[in-house]
């Protein structure tokens, strides 16, 4: 599918990308690859509007993770599915969640390691807790295809690869922006690295050399 088409990126008059075209084949893992302030975030926000336009189910990590920090993991992690459902059924679902929901989003939670910490504010955890709270209701979303904005970057490498790993095994199509080339080599089907507003490479995961890399971050 062709989500984006010569287009100019950015988000005042001067475009943070040009002449971008992007086809992404169902079964595609993309890393985007780039230093900061290369236009990752840019990319990210104008296909998740193509995406949108396709009305495809899409589940969204932001850099920010967007959550609520005064309610629990569990009740984040439900939020995931609220435009599935009427206004009453989400207000009674956070106030108190079915027993089949919470068990629902209690498991993904597990999976991604945060057993016993359901019912823990969000304000209260780590960053790299509240980044796989993220994580774990754009699961609990599924969807044809994930759109994340550095997901695994408050991780250790290793929570990193299983994490990914879980991205990799509930999502048929993912579009993932990340920082640690390793991770992004594990992950990836496919590689697109950004520098000074254009597509330095886009690439099958196995073409990425160390020299293309320097090239990218140098
Ligand atoms: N919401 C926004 N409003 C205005 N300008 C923005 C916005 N988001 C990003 N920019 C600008 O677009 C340019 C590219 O930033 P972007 O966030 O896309 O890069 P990035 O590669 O995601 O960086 P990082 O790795 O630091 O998140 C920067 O000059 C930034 O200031």
């Amino acid at each position: 599918m062709q989500l984006l088409d010569r287009a100019d990126l950015g988000w005042g008059d001067a475009p943070v990308l040009t002449g971008i075209s992007l086809t992404v084949a169902p079964g595609e893992r993309l890393a985007l690859l780039g230093r900061s302030g290369s236009g990752k975030s840019t990319l990210l926000s104008a296909l998740r509007g193509a995406v949108e336009a396709r009305g495809m189910r899409m589940a969204l990590v932001p850099q920010d993770a967007a959550l609520v920090p005064q309610l629990s993991a569990l009740r984040n992690v439900l939020m995931g599915r609220l435009d599935d459902h009427g206004a009453w059924r989400n207000l009674a679902t956070l106030i108190r969640p079915a027993r089949r929901d919470r068990a629902e989003a209690g498991a993904v939670l597990d999976r991604v390691g945060l057993q016993g910490l359901a019912d823990t504010r969000v304000e209260t955890l780590s960053g790299g807790q509240k980044q796989r709270v993220a994580l774990a209701r754009a699961l609990y979303r599924g969807g044809e295809i994930i759109l994340g904005d550095e997901p695994l970057s408050a991780v250790d490498p290793l929570q990193a690869q299983a994490l990914a790993r879980l991205v990799q095994g509930a999502f048929p199509t993912a579009i993932l922006a990340m920082h640690d080339v390793a991770v992004a080599r594990a992950f990836a089907s496919r590689v697109i690295g950004l520098k000074e507003g254009r597509v330095l490479f886009d690439l099958p995961v196995a073409g990425l050399d160390a020299a293309r890399i320097d090239r990218l971050y140098g």
